[in-house]
């Protein structure tokens, strides 16, 4: 009975991360938790950190279960070792269901929003293009699948033919035995190893097809994303978007062979089987037409009960995690408030409550066990009693009993299959249709393609004339208004103002990170939305950030990022511009210093200079510095200043800057408020005129005071 809900999905089971992540967001110990996983642009990788030491501190759990006495409070993983295969397969589709939630939960949209979102539309014609190179093996693969289950149809005929070789023997006694066996024996063994072969063909096949269909889509959707406009990120979620890379390409993965596999062997083994039956014992048969459905129904309650109960002990699990992940994320918050014992105890009551959910949980699929091995057994007990009497009545031969009992066997396998093959399917529609939603998304914003300014001819003049512009997240918030601009070549101009009132957007802008919604921005009077964007990005302007994000490679790499192909003399050069090389080659490993996950192994001023040095190697034309200094300290900045007053030497410069000392000396100063320039000269005409700016020193000297 037990098998009616069971397949072998373990075969091609995902492979599912050990982490789970909770389904309610609404929970105090999840705010955190995707806080972590929904990282802002600045600390995406970070913050996926702690994430990891939670899934190895879950993998290590984990372990521990299966290692000690509470193994069976986890029954996911420990009743698949102790009650063995029938278990496993449950457990299989118990927890594919499971991760299903986590896929969902990963997916970190707010749930209003999802909620009003329409289900992306699955479409076939881009999963063709995806399997078309693969359609020899796939082919292949569907007629080895189709030949092994008509086999696996003919074997229980064969096995009733073997039986009543045996019974004839055992009546008679005349005959030779081993003569008589030997045939339809030598026949079957003939067929087992066929059928052997051609299951492993058409798993090999098939998983051949599966892995590069699947490596496709993560190359081809990666690209995507990656082409995508910063507008695109600015709405979809870090987690969203890694999730379609893994969870939902690997679900569909699943999905596409399993449906394959096992979709093609049920139905034409359930179809066969069934027809054989009929051959059989049209008696029989009926009988089973009469019960099957029954226990099929009950056997499907139960199940969806122990799946919803599978789920909630799965959220508690996730919750536990989630403790974990922001006590280890702020590790250095809860030593500083001595908070371990307070957060050992929170994690220790969350555990406990996972391990009761578990506990209740392998407890329902123990009883549901039992129920299933019951079921089975009185099926196979009914059909010996009455197909004994249809053998007493020589209405039947031993041979045509035993044909009966294994092709029953095999359609009660194929039901289980089917029913489980369905909520797969479904499931690996939707992971393909979000996969599919990202790779039909066009950017709006091409990377490459427009025209070059000749190097010589560039004087690295910008305009910004009439500039409105809102971020496309927030339409209705008007960042700029009418705002003009110009950064005349080789000088530099510094923006200041209030926080919030647009400065940074005017460095998007020229970076062209967005478009403006009206007005344009020229270089050397040519429209920048007409120049080839990986130019302009590449090699004319070059960007540095408060908080520069490194690579965890080497230093080497890192500053090389900034042009690919430069040489190891380059990247000195560049490095001792931005001041850097001596701190780099007082390393041990100098420039080939690996720094860490996000540069974490050095201090802000260095990560700063590696930046500037990272930005300067591309020689560009334009520079913009975007509140450069603000994160160091006093001593930093005055190094880090250092190499920016070298750096922006020579070329057209726009520094956005919330300390104003580190301005006084550009061409030109605006002060920007709520989206306009209100005032605009140098440091000493902005002072004499006592208006916005002088405001601003005033302001900044008290705060310095204080
Ligand atoms: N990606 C974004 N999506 C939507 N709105 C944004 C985005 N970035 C900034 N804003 C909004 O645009 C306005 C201007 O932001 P901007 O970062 O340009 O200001 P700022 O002058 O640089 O501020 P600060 O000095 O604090 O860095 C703010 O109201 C901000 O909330």
């Amino acid at each position: 009975m037990f098998q009616f809900f069971c397949c072998r999905v373990s075969i091609n089971a995902p492979v599912r991360p050990l982490y789970l992540f909770p389904r309610c967001k609404k929970t105090a110990n999840t705010g955190n938790l995707l806080r972590l996983y929904t990282p802002t642009s600045n600390a995406s990788s970070s913050s996926q950190q702690p994430g990891n030491a939670v899934k190895r501190l879950w993998c290590l759990t984990r372990k521990a279960a299966l290692r000690s006495p509470r193994t069976s409070k986890h029954p996911g993983v420990a009743l698949k070792f102790i009650l063995g295969p029938a278990v496993l397969t449950v457990s299989a589709r118990l927890f594919s269901r499971v991760a299903y939630c986590e896929a969902d939960v990963n997916n970190n949209i707010p749930l209003e929003a999802a909620a009003k979102k329409p289900p992306p539309e699955f479409k076939w014609h881009i999963l063709w293009e995806f399997v078309k190179p693969q359609l020899f093996a796939l082919v292949g693969a569907v007629v080895l699948a189709f030949a092994a289950a008509i086999l696996n149809i003919k074997i229980p005929l064969m096995l009733g033919d073997l039986v009543n070789v045996v019974a004839q023997y055992l009546r008679e006694q005349t005959r030779n035995y081993i003569q008589e066996i030997s045939a339809p024996a030598l026949k079957l063994l003939a067929l087992y190893g066929l059928q052997g072969l051609l299951t492993s063909g058409y798993i090999i096949l098939l998983s051949r097809v599966g892995e590069r269909v699947a490596a496709d889509m993560r190359k081809t959707l990666f690209a995507s994303l990656l082409r995508q406009d910063v507008a695109f990120f600015d709405a979809n979620k870090t987690g969203q978007l890694v999730n379609r890379l893994t969870a939902d390409i690997q679900e569909f993965k699943s999905s596409f062979k399993l449906v394959i596999s096992q979709g093609l062997r049920s139905v034409t083994q359930t179809a066969g089987c069934f027809v054989s039956l009929y051959i059989i014992s049209p008696q029989l048969t009926g009988l089973t037409v009469v019960v099957l459905p029954c226990l099929v129904g009950a056997g499907a309650l139960i199940g969806s009960f122990l799946r919803k109960l599978s789920r909630l002990a799965q959220e508690q699990v996730a919750k536990a995690t989630g403790v974990a992940d922001e006590a280890l994320g702020n590790v250095r918050t809860v030593k500083a408030f001595a908070m371990e014992e307070r957060e050992l105890q929170l994690y220790a009551y969350e555990v406990d409550k996972s391990c009761d959910l578990n506990e209740n949980l392998g407890a329902g699929i123990a009883v549901f066990q039992g129920l299933s091995n019951v079921a089975l057994n009185c099926i196979v007990l009914g059909t010996i009693f009455a197909g004994g009497t249809l053998i007493a009545n020589k209405e039947m031969s031993p041979g045509d009993l035993m044909s009966f009992l294994v092709a029953s066997q095999t359609v009660q396998r194929s039901l289980a299959s089917i029913s489980i093959l369905f909520g797969q399917m479904v499931r690996g529609i939707s992971s393909g249709a979000r996969v599919f939603e990202y790779l039909a998304l066009k950017p709006s914003i091409p990377l490459s393609g427009g025209r070059r300014i000749p190097y010589h001819s560039l004087t690295g003049r910008v305009d910004f004339t009439n500039i409105s512009f809102s971020y496309p997240t927030r339409p209705g918030h008007q960042v700029l208004k009418k705002f003009n601009l110009t950064l005349p070549p080789c000088k530099t101009v510094a923006i200041v103002g209030e926080s919030g009132g647009g400065k940074s957007t005017v460095a998007s802008l020229l970076e062209r990170f967005y478009d403006p919604t009206s007005g344009a921005i020229m270089l050397d009077g040519v429209d920048i939305r007409t120049l080839d964007l990986s130019w302009l990005r590449g090699q004319i302007v070059g960007f540095i950030n408060q908080e520069p994000v490194l690579f965890g490679s080497s230093i080497m790499d890192n500053i090389r990022f900034g042009k690919p192909e430069a040489t190891d003399a380059e990247v000195i050069y560049a490095a001792e511009q931005a001041n850097a090389h001596r701190f780099i080659t007082a390393f041990p490993d100098g420039y080939n210093t690996i720094v860490g996950e996000r540069g974490v192994t050095l201090s802000g001023g260095q990560k700063q200079r590696i930046a500037i040095a990272r930005a300067l190697i591309k020689n560009p034309t334009i520079l913009v510095l975007d509140e450069a200094t603000s994160a160091l300290d006093a001593e930093s900045e005055r190094v880090v200043q250092e190499a920016l007053d070298r750096a922006t030497r020579g070329r057209t410069v726009l520094i956005i800057a919330h300390r104003l000392s580190t301005i006084q000396a550009a061409d030109l100063i605006c002060v920007m408020s709520n989206g306009r320039i209100v005032e605009a000269g140098t440091h000493l005409e902005l002072l004499s005129k006592g208006g916005f700016y002088s405001e601003l020193i005033r302001r900044q000297r008290a705060e310095g005071q204080k």
